[in-house]
C-alpha cells in the first residue's frame, strides 16, 4: 500500500514561496494530474484508520476537497466544504487562516451543535489552519471524531495536537531536506 504516492511525492518538484519550501504534488496542488489509483488508495487508507461514525465529512478547501470527495463516494457520508468565499448566509462563521507562506479568511457553513464530523485537508505543515479550524469547530459545539491531513510536513501534527488536544491522523509523514522531499513514514509502515 500507499507505493505509488510515495513514489510521486518523493519525486515533488520545490518551489520558494519567500522561504517556504513548498512542495508542488497531485494530492496537494492538483498539479501535475492525479492517478485515480493513488486518490483510491489514499480514500482506503483513511476508511481503514479514522473514526467514521460520523454525520459529515468536512473538507477545508481548496485541496482538501478532491479527498473529501473521494471519501464521500466510499462511505456514502454527506461532506460540506469550509470556503475561502464569504456567502453572507445565516449562521456563517469566519475564521482566519494563517500557513508558511499566505493567510486567508475561512468561512463555515451548515454545520450545526452536536454533530459529529470527520475534518480533512490534505497538508499540516505550521499547524495554523487546523489549530484556528479546530478551535472554532469545538466552539460552534461540534464534535470531531478524526482530523485528516494526508500529508504530515515537518512538526506540523505535534504542533497541533500540543495546541488543541486533539489527535491528526496523518498518512504520509515528510520534510523537505536540501532541497528534496524525504518520506519519513506512513500510517501503513
Ligand atoms: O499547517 P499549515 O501551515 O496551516 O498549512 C496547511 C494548509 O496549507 C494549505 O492550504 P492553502 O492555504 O495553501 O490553500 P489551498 O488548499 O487552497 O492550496 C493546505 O491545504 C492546508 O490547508
Ligand atoms: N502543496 C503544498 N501544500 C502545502 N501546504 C502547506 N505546506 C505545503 C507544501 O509545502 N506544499
Amino acid at each position: 500500500m500507499l507505493e505509488e504516492v510515495k513514489k510521486s511525492l518523493e519525486s515533488s518538484p520545490i518551489v520558494k514561496k519567500g522561504d517556504y519550501n513548498y512542495f508542488v504534488n497531485p494530492i496537494s496542488d492538483g498539479v501535475p494530474a492525479m492517478d485515480p489509483k493513488m486518490l483510491r488508495e489514499l480514500s482506503l487508507v483513511v476508511h481503514k484508520h479514522a473514526d467514521l461514525d460520523i454525520d459529515k465529512i468536512v473538507a477545508v478547501e481548496a485541496m482538501g476537497i478532491h479527498l473529501a470527495t473521494a471519501l464521500s463516494l466510499a462511505t456514502d457520508i454527506p461532506f460540506v466544504v469550509i470556503r475561502k468565499r464569504q456567502y453572507g448566509l445565516e449562521g456563517e462563521k469566519q475564521v482566519y487562516q494563517k500557513t508558511g507562506y499566505g493567510s486567508s479568511n475561512l468561512y463555515i457553513n451548515d454545520l450545526h451543535p452536536g454533530e459529529k464530523i470527520l475534518l480533512i485537508d490534505d497538508v499540516v505543515s505550521t499547524g495554523g489552519t487546523l489549530i484556528a479550524l479546530i478551535k472554532t469547530l469545538e466552539d460552534l459545539g461540534l464534535e470531531i471524531k478524526s482530523t485528516v491531513a494526508v500529508i504530515e510536513k515537518g512538526e506540523g501534527k505535534e504542533i497541533v495536537e500540543k495546541e488543541t488536544g486533539v489527535e491528526v491522523l496523518s498518512i504520509i509523514k515528510l520534510d523537505v531536506i536540501d532541497g528534496k522531499v524525504v518520506i519519513e513514514k506512513t500510517i501503513e509502515d
